[in-house]
């Protein structure tokens, strides 16, 4: 079985998210995504995060196809490190091909993220495009550490069953729509009413 692992907020769901997790399904041929709504980005301030059940069901509500599984796996796993969440469920699901999803936002920031030249050894990743941060991704520091180990686009499909480090830059449509700029739009509603 091969699964993406879509981790995020999720401080709202919105369409952005499901449009990353219906094109990595078709592109890397997966059998599932799951969107795991994480307890706490350690990255991110606590204040303005909505509680984890409210992001969850967002999350939930986000699409009828049964193969995108919201999930708050990372609460029962006790892990907010992904290097952590990682090692966890490849435990606990020994046969599963997983790869990491994320915005190409997410891969800029890697190198911030505990111990990130570990989890770039444990899992394979996929990037998708997403307007303003795709120059700063694809000359940040993650790319250029692993340079040799990008993938070519084409190459999509086989990305699963790579060893890591593995990574691919899908070229995907984009969409500028993001969690806080609807933060945002719901304050001003809010201030107006
Ligand atoms: N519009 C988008 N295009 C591409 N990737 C996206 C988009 N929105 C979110 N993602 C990706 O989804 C994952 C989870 O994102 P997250 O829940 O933080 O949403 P966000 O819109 O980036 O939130 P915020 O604005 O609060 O930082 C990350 O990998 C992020 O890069
Ligand atoms: O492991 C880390 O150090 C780390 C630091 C920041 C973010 N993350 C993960 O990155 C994913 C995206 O988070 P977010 O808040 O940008 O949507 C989510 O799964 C977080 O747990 C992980």
């Amino acid at each position: 079985m091969r699964v993406g692992l879509l981790g995020g907020s999720f401080n709202p769901a919105h369409a952005g998210h499901l449009q990353l997790a219906q094109r990595a399904l078709r592109q890397l041929r997966l059998d599932q995504v799951w969107l795991l709504v994480s307890p706490g980005n350690p990255l991110k301030p606590v204040t303005g995060m909505a509680p984890l059940d409210r992001r969850l069901a967002g999350a939930q509500a986000l699409t009828r196809d049964r193969r995108i599984v919201a999930t708050d796996i990372e609460r029962h796993l006790g892990t907010r490190y992904t290097v952590d969440t990682l090692r966890k469920l490849r435990r606990r699901f020994p046969l599963v091909q997983f790869v990491w999803l994320m915005g190409a936002d997410v891969f800029a920031e890697l190198p911030r993220w505990r111990r990130w030249t570990r989890l770039g050894r444990s899992v394979p990743f996929a990037v998708l495009p997403r307007p303003s941060y795709n120059q700063r991704a694809l000359a940040g520091q993650a790319a250029l550490r692993w340079r040799h180990a990008r993938r070519p686009a084409r190459e999509a499909v086989m990305l699963p069953a790579c060893s890591a480090p593995s990574w691919i830059f899908l070229p995907a449509p984009q969409n500028d729509i993001s969690a806080t700029a609807l933060r945002a739009a719901v304050g001003r509603s809010r201030a107006t009413a």
